[in-house]
């Protein structure tokens, strides 16, 4: 070898021996930082003062979460009025016209619905050992339709627990079951509450044997009524053994008494025993007491009922009348008392700098700034982002940085929400939730101050599974036609919006028929637009079920610098039906880091166009194992396209099948309906995985496809005397039947042709 050779090898040598060094250095250096960080996280944490753990004992972030018209504006409008927050008392569809608080939209008011969850706060004075505790509660309520979902996630994606409403008569719903799912999905403890005794057939013990077996979560009154439904009075307390009255016109003065009325003595024991004897199912210390066959003091029950609810193993369920004025101030206190402060709930992020493992978030003021942007709301004075602050606390004028994009972003102004008012503040401590002015970011960024590199999971965004054509009346309409779609899109993640390949055809998508037209309404309203749709149309998908082989190359010589990328591998499913899937197994060069990236483009954006009907594909794994350049000719727009085309020739070849989105349905009605639903049923080709018949009603849960869902809620509304009531919830694709599978393929074949003729 030659001595220059020699000498280069030795230093080229050398200098990767010091960038090893340097490698190691960095890393050590990076990981002391990481753990230094820890360390004074661990110091803040231990050290917490006596004022910051009072502070956080008092906060509580609820949703309440129910049903369709089972109360929750009514009540909400009742926690806001008891709390001071509001000075007086406006219905949901009321006589004054003016509507409850927190439906503050035009539509809601007019639909007597809620469609968008609001925030809002409140201080509730809790009397212990005859003193006032005040306690800050942030407060969401949601809406009961499933296709304003999202609304639902992505509060209790952000909240410490919630009230779950019941109706007395209904006792648990359809939506109560989806609501239950989603309270599951996000480890979300909570207490029940029993609306509408005032009405006919209340009945509140049957409505707890449901969610017993319903819903299978432990469940026991810790209040039974004093009088139903027009003679609905008040409830006793059965820890304490207290009967506690509402009085002054709309229920303001809380009257507690020792004296139980004689003709529910016996009821208030039986009562009592059921709920120690369902703790002790639940609780080691009661079970323990149980055995021993002693009596639990108030106190144990109390802090019993605490750690099941919180451990999620137990719901405690108070009951009253929203619309009568009873009983929503010992709801109030049963949230203060057995729902968790933030400190209570364990909340995680991501540590990019530790492999991305998971770390705690802890709710102090003192600890480094971690937050999470849970909705936007474009508001008059520009965009408004809620956020939610896990760890640290936010200051006027302070610099976030969002984790996502790396931007940094001064926050100019903090405001508390009251529905669709706010209230300006200067700081926000850990632990609580408020709303941001000028932050341009998505919804489920995650922002800290710089110092943490930390990201938290996003909420659940279930898949759009209904979609329409829309286009403005008036072409003049158009600025403000793509004005709201921009906006709609930015602040529900279950809204989108796409232009057909084919028909060049804007269409929109979501949850169901009534998110549509709500949007739809939204821009007659509030933009000006009138708008013509089209039919409504299943949101199909497309994947395929064999692996096959690929070679395809792409060489296009015009005079000057030519076109040339070959790419070889193989396309095949999934192994589950999931998100699409790109792997490169590229040995030895032959296609270089950078036009990889490109095939990964073309593999994506191609993936939007599937090979049938030009749906979106799902389940669909693309493989490039090998390939070839040209010194001057390639570049990453011939690998993209080379993959493209790849992607068209071998997609037919691999067995390729549309899939449509099947259904989580569940029905409710009489009993003496069975027969009926479970025929319209079978018209529809549905599968029924489990009937629940109770004494009165029935319930179905069944799978079937959305198509053969059209125009269901009318046929149930006819075979059940309009009894009859179901919610459907996304569950997964399947492939459609062969039928329609060849209906649609003609369907898009005939358009193509259309099209080329044009
Ligand atoms: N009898 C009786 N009716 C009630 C009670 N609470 C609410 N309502 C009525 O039930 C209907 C629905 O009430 P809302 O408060 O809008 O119910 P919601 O659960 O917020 O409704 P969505 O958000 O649309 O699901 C209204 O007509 C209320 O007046 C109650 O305690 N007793």
């Amino acid at each position: 070898m030659a001595k220059e050779e020699i000498r280069f090898r030795r230093s080229s040598c050398h200098v990767s021996m010091i960038l090893v060094s340097l490698d190691i250095a960095n890393r050590r250096s990076l990981e002391k930082a990481v753990d230094a960080r820890e360390l004074a996280q661990e110091t803040i944490i231990e050290n917490l003062s006596p004022e910051e753990a009072y502070r956080l004992s008092r906060v509580r972030n609820i949703g309440i979460a129910a049903h369709i018209d089972s109360g929750k504006t009514t009540a909400t409008e009742r926690v806001l009025f008891y709390t001071g927050r509001i000075n007086s008392i406006h219905e949901v569809r009321g006589k004054d016209a003016v509507g409850a608080k927190m439906d503050s939209m035009e539509l809601e008011r007019e639909k007597g619905i809620t469609i968008q969850s609001a925030a809002t706060f409140c201080d509730w004075a809790k009397k212990e050992n005859g003193k006032d505790e005040k306690y800050h509660i942030n407060l969401i309520d949601t809406p009961g339709h499933i296709d304003f979902t999202i609304e639902v996630e992505r509060a209790l994606r952000v909240l410490d627990g919630a009230v779950m409403i019941l109706c007395a008569v209904s006792g648990v719903q359809s939506q109560t079951i989806t609501v239950h799912r989603q309270m599951k999905r996000y480890n979300i403890p909570r207490i029940s509450f029993i609306n509408k005794m005032d009405r006919m057939g209340a009945n509140p013990f049957k409505a707890i044997d449901q969610i017993n077996s319903k819903l299978k979560i432990h469940a026991a009154a810790i209040q039974i009524p004093i009088g139903a439904e027009e003679f609905f009075e008040g409830v006793i307390d059965l820890i304490h053994r207290k009967a506690i009255y509402n009085e002054g016109p709309r229920g303001e003065a809380i009257r507690v008494s020792d004296e139980i009325p004689a003709n529910l003595k016996d009821l208030v024991e039986e009562r009592r025993a059921k709920l120690i004897e369902t703790l002790a199912d639940v609780d080691e210390e009661i079970a323990e007491i149980f055995l021993d066959e002693r009596t639990p003091t108030p106190e144990q029950i109390k802090a019993a009922v605490r750690r099941a609810t919180i451990s999620l193993k137990f719901t405690p369920v108070c009951m009253g009348s929203a619309l009568a004025d009873k009983s929503i101030q010992p709801m109030l206190d049963a949230v203060c008392d057995y729902l968790p402060n933030p400190s209570e709930v364990e909340n995680l992020a991501l540590d990019r700098g530790r492999k991305e493992a998971e770390v705690k978030l802890v709710s102090y003021n003192s600890l480094p700034f971690v937050g999470l942007a849970f909705k936007l709301e474009e508001s008059n004075f520009g965009q408004l982002t809620y956020i939610r602050v896990y760890q640290g606390s936010l200051k006027k004028g302070q610099y976030l940085f969002n984790a996502k994009t790396e931007k940094k972003v001064r926050i100019p102004r903090i405001v508390r929400m009251h529905s669709n008012e706010m209230e300006e503040v200067s700081e926000i401590g850990a632990g609580e939730i408020c709303a941001v002015f000028g932050v341009d970011c998505s919804s489920g960024d995650t922002f800290t101050d710089g110092a943490l590199p930390y990201t938290m999971n996003s909420m659940f965004v279930p898949d759009p599974v209904i979609s329409l054509s829309i286009k403005p009346k008036n072409n003049r309409d158009a600025t403000n036609f793509s004005k709201a779609m921009n906006r709609f899109q930015r602040e529900d993640p279950t809204f989108r919006v796409h232009v057909d390949n084919e028909s060049q055809q804007t269409i929109i998508s979501g949850m169901g028929e009534l998110h549509l037209d709500i949007y739809v309404e939204r821009m007659r309203r509030e933009y000006r637009v009138e708008c013509e749709v089209g039919q409504p149309q299943v949101a199909y998908r497309e994947t395929v079920t064999e692996k096959v082989k690929f070679d395809h190359l792409l060489r296009k010589q015009t005079g000057g610098a030519g076109d040339y990328a070959r790419v070889m591998g193989w396309i095949e499913p999934t192994n589950e039906l999931g998100p699409n899937q790109f792997e490169t197994l590229v040995f030895g060069g032959a296609i270089p880091e950078k036009f990889l990236e490109a095939c990964r483009k073309g593999f994506d954006l191609s993936c939007t166009r599937g090979p049938l009907v030009g749906h979106n594909c799902i389940g669909v794994k693309m493989t490039i194992n090998d390939g070839a350049t040209h010194i001057t000719d390639s570049s990453d727009n011939a690998f993209k396209m080379a993959t493209e085309g790849a992607f068209r020739k071998t997609m037919p070849l691999a067995g390729p099948q549309i899939l449509e989105p099947l259904m989580k349905t569940t029905i409710t009605a009489p009993v003496e309906f069975q027969g009926n639903i479970v025929g319209l049923l079978n018209k529809r080709n549905a599968t029924i995985n489990e009937s629940e018949i109770g004494t009165e009603d029935i319930t179905i849960h069944c799978d079937t496809s959305l198509n053969g869902m059209f125009g269901f809620s009318t046929q149930l509304r006819a075979a059940t005397q309009g009894k009859g009531e179901f919610t459907m919830e996304f569950s997964h694709y399947a492939p459609a039947p062969p039928h329609i599978q060849k209906e649609l393929i003609a369907a898009h074949q005939k358009a193509l042709a259309a099209k080329a003729k044009k």
